[in-house]
């Protein structure tokens, strides 16, 4: 049984308030014990979901050369494709065993933000790839949008707090594919723990075995959402903000029973981000004398490029 409660956030839109605050009093509730939940009420379709899964197969079934011409020097792995084996979890050196695609912001009305972030990657080979993944993307960004609302008002900040700094934020989409297992892994692992970077994570595709949430007993719990659910994380930088009033619960996949290894497994993280100019300095009403502040003012662009550096996708 999966211990990760369930929302369902059309609770929140629905324009009742006792539903409303409900939704806010749940998810806060789930964040600050497990820090994560399963949600449903979310803006994906089925359809949206099936239509990006077969492009994100066709991909990854690609010869390796043809992959490889999408694998762009320089820019940390923000946009198109890194190759096997490449990220390591922070502190470790053996590589995960995962291949994964980058979308990231389709930036409206800001010429700066333009330039700062990377240019998407097209996939000549696949007509519908890229539209599909930016559907994907900005039914997630929305999903996303409410969610923080709802986490605004848990956190007694006004319910629109976040809106100007993930207008345009630095997120990404990443479909993930983890090969079969030809050979024995020895220390290497599908993803090793690892905490999220961002602020919030929605994961798709999470129904397929192998991922896990630590809880507080320091066990390793299942997490497994229904196929209509997308399974919700706080990253660092939400923990940060919160003075870990929130949780960021450390996770991780972990390789199948051997006789699955020749299987693969494929899932989708949704990865938001705000603006690089956000500050994460810990609230003001998360510090009290029983919560003394724990982390050092920092930016959000800051932040993301120490972790960048640490996770072995960025050079010094
Ligand atoms: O593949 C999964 O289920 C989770 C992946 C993950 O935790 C990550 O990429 O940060
Ligand atoms: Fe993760």
């Amino acid at each position: 049984m999966s211990l990760v409660p369930s929302v369902d956030l059309k609770d929140f839109i629905s324009g009742d308030p006792e539903r409303k605050q409900k939704f806010v009093e749940e998810i806060g509730a789930a964040f600050e014990n497990i820090g994560f939940v399963a949600l449903s009420g979310h803006f994906l379709s089925d359809k949206l979901v099936d239509d990006l899964y077969a492009e994100i197969k066709k991909f990854f079934d690609l010869p390796q050369a043809t992959k490889d011409k999408y694998e762009i020097e320089g820019i940390g792995g923000q946009r198109g494709y890194t190759s096997f084996g490449k990220e390591h979890a922070k502190g470790r050196k053996e590589g995960d065993l995962k291949e994964f695609w980058h979308f990231g912001q389709y930036v409206e009305d800001n010429p700066k933000l333009e330039k700062e972030y990377p240019d998407n990657v097209t996939v000549s080979e696949l007509p519908k790839f890229n539209k599909v993944g930016k559907e994907t993307y900005k039914m997630l960004e929305k999903t996303a949008k409410y969610v923080l609302r709802a986490l605004a008002i848990h956190l007694n900040l006004e319910e629109a707090y976040f809106d100007e700094y993930i207008k345009n934020g630095n997120s990404i989409l990443r479909p993930i594919h983890y090969p079969p297992i030809t050979s024995e892994p020895k220390n290497a692992v599908r993803a090793a723990a690892h905490g999220d970077i961002n602020l919030i994570t929605l994961l798709m595709g999470a129904h397929g075995k192998g991922l896990q949430v630590k809880n507080h007993k320091g066990e390793w719990v299942d997490a497994i959402a229904r196929p209509d659910q997308l399974m919700i994380n706080v990253g660092d930088m939400l923990s940060r903000l919160s003075n870990n009033k929130l949780l960021s619960t450390i996770h991780q996949v972990v390789n199948p029973p051997k006789e699955l290894w020749g299987t693969s497994r494929y899932s989708v993280p949704f990865f938001m981000h705000p603006i690089s100019e956000m500050p994460l300095n810990c609230l003001e009403n998360c510090i009290d004398e029983e919560h003394p502040k724990l982390y050092e003012d920092i930016s959000a662009g800051e932040f993301l490029n120490e972790r960048l550096i640490e996770l072995g996708l960025m050079k010094k």
